[in-house]
């Protein structure tokens, strides 16, 4: 690639670096960093898509893969057996974690498979929960899409009963009509980073008599959720994003408690009441466990679980405060830049943990951008997209990513 000389800072700009540094100095989560494994030279802003590695995984992993599986072997399933580690229970003690995030009760989170699964999984059981005479699935046309591709292959498999309404999410209100069972969507929008008040949309939701189900990708971990105060009634999430549990980590679903009764779809035995009694007929696990299918995914499970404990001591009024604090730097610092059209809210009410601008080069943009350390992503067909983790992105990491972005901007301008 071409190497061009950075511009030197402005006056303005090392004042802007002074504040940032101390903001740093007084950040009450700055020590959250060190839990982290980060390559030096990285600016990473790219949580959104892959969360870091924190520092107590590997030795987690290499402890369950030696001990639980090598020496342990089957005794590591049960509880009871000398060394047993309960992997049964792993799925129900991940869950209560996860719980404590998004505003729900460990009995209402069910934690396996992909997040695509349980998007399956939980608009089958919201379908089943709507009134049977409605027949439209509304959701955002600008939706992640495995959650449309998974609604046109649910409802292909039930005959095509449903109508599957994407609309722009600003008009939602609009088209709450009578005939709508179920309305699905991402609280925070993948590209724009745009957040939903998912309290207001549930409360419109149920005024019109629909079931709300709630993709909380880039919520969960990002900010403090409250699904129970909000009454929410399903949801599902992410576990390798804001919630750092490792490539391919299994995902979560959440079902308030009173949708349990509700047919499971996917009626795997480890959603059994008494998987190993081996019954014909299926009977329910209690709670959500029931939506767990198969056979736990224990290393992957593992390495979430441990993750998890980095939230341990967080106080996610704190995470949001930082969050927003970093975005809003990040904007001033881009602000004025021409090429840059900034698409995400600056409204905080409306604001995700994210930063995107649309940018007539973005692809190259984002390439030369990670040449030089800083991650972030291109997203189809015009988006920069820039992910910041208040659990390890400083505010001095702020200012170095917003001057190479002004550098690449500046490169791509001659
Ligand atoms: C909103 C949203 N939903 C779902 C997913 C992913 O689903 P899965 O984990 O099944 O790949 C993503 C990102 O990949 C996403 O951004
Ligand atoms: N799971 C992945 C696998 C490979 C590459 C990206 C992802 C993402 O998660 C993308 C993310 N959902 C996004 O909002 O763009």
């Amino acid at each position: 690639m071409t190497q061009t000389t950075p511009m030197r800072p402005t006056l303005d700009a090392l004042q802007a670096l002074d504040a940032l540094q101390a903001l740093d100095a007084r950040d009450p989560l700055a020590h959250k960093r060190a839990e982290f494994l980060l390559p030096q030279g990285v600016i990473y802003l790219d949580g959104n898509s892959l969360g870091a590695l924190p520092a107590r995984v590997p030795a987690r992993l290499e402890c369950v893969a030696r001990e639980e599986w090598g020496d342990a072997l089957i005794r590591s399933w049960t509880a009871n057996n000398e060394g047993g580690r309960d992997w049964m229970a792993l799925p129900d003690r991940v869950a209560a974690k996860v719980a404590r995030l998004i505003g729900a009760r460990p009995h209402e989170v069910a934690v396996g498979d992909s997040t695509s699964v349980n998007l399956f999984k939980a608009l089958s059981a919201a379908l089943a929960a709507a009134a049977p005479t409605r027949r439209v699935i509304l959701t955002d046309a600008d939706n992640f899409p495995t959650d449309l591709y998974v609604a046109q292959g649910l409802n292909a498999l039930m005959g095509g009963r449903y109508d599957l309404k994407p609309v722009p999410v600003a008009d939602l209100a609009t088209h709450l009509g009578p005939d709508v069972a179920v309305v699905m969507l991402t609280q925070v929008d993948y590209r724009t980073g745009e957040r939903l008040d998912l309290a207001a949309v549930t409360r419109q939701a149920h005024a019109a008599g629909a079931v709300t189900l709630w993709d909380l990708a880039h919520s969960a971990g990002a900010f403090e959720v409250d699904l129970n105060g909000a009454g929410a009634d399903f949801a599902v999430g992410c576990g390798y994003k804001y919630l750092n549990g490792g490539p391919g980590a299994p995902a979560f679903l959440f079902v308030a408690e009173r949708h349990h009764a509700v047919p499971v779809a996917l009626s795997g035995w480890m959603g059994h009441a008494d998987p190993f009694e081996m019954a014909r007929e299926y009977a329910p696990a209690a709670g959500a466990r029931r939506f767990v299918v198969g056979t736990p995914m224990v290393l992957s499970l593992s390495a979430l679980d441990s993750a998890l404990d980095v939230f341990g001591d967080v106080d996610l009024a704190a995470l949001r405060a930082k969050s927003l604090a970093l975005t809003d730097a990040f904007m001033a610092l881009l602000e004025g830049v021409p090429e840059l059209t900034l698409v995400t809210p600056a409204d905080h009410a409306r604001r995700g943990s994210q930063v995107s601008y649309r940018h007539p080069q973005a692809r190259e943009a984002m390439r030369r951008l990670v040449e030089r350390g800083v991650i972030g992503d291109f997203r189809t067909p015009d988006i920069l997209r820039f992910g910041f983790t208040p659990l390890y992105v400083s505010y001095a990491d702020v200012y170095h990513a917003a001057q190479a972005v002004q550098d690449v901007v500046r490169e791509l301008r001659g």
